[in-house]
């Protein structure tokens, strides 16, 4: 039977590193994926600080030691001078996908007008897709229910493992393919 993929979840706060407040970010990704996969995965979670040489090092070592297909992010995406994300996320990755950061932002701003201060991104290292996703635990399924749909095709042609969605959760779009459910 073919190994579970291997998702790394990363929180990215002062704060939540030192144990100050509880992560809520990392447990909501942690569950949206538990709800919305169906094909066997499993989760490699990091709680660090806002500091850029720290991210990139986590963000390469999920990617190039652990071989996570999906490395998703939360917090630190802001304008605040500790806030360096997407800078640390532009440090280790190949090719940028615009498309991530746009239409997150583009959802989020119907929720939140503040959604244009997020400079959330995405891109592929290698065999992994890494996205930005805002700091706030409620932006996470926000953001996360507006690109889902791509998520699998996206780790499709990256030559990662075939993720399977549940249908009633989230339905995965793959060109070519009758959408299941
Ligand atoms: N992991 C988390 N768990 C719970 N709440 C969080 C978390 N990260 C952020 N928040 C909340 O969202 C707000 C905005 O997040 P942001 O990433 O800008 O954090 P911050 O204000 O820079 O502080 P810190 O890095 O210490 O979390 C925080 O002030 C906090 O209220
Ligand atoms: N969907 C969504 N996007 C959001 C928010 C939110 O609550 N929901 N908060 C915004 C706010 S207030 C900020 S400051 C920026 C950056 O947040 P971060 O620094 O925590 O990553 O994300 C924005 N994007």
């Amino acid at each position: 039977m073919a190994s579970p993929a291997k998702i790394g979840i990363v929180t990215i706060s002062d704060r939540a590193s030192a144990g100050i407040y509880a992560d809520e970010g990392g447990p909501a990704i942690l569950d949206y994926f538990s709800q919305a996969l169906t094909s066997p995965w499993q989760a490699i979670t990091r709680i660090i600080p806002d500091e850029r040489a720290g991210i990139a090092q986590t963000l390469v070592e999920l990617a190039d030691k652990e071989g996570c297909c999906l490395i998703v992010t939360t917090g630190g995406t802001g304008p605040a001078p500790r806030d360096v994300t997407p800078e640390a996320t532009e440090d280790v990755i190949d090719k940028l996908m615009p498309g991530f950061g746009e239409l997150m932002r583009q959802v989020s701003l119907a929720k939140v007008p503040t959604a244009i201060l997020s400079r959330q991104l995405a891109g592929i290292r290698g065999k992994s897709l890494i996205v930005n996703l805002p700091g706030r635990p409620r932006a996470i399924a926000e953001c996360l229910d507006a690109v889902m749909p791509a998520i699998p095709y996206c780790i499709d042609l990256i030559e990662g493992p075939s993720l399977e969605t549940d249908p009633a959760v989230i339905v995965a779009f793959r060109p070519g393919q009758k959408p299941k459910g």
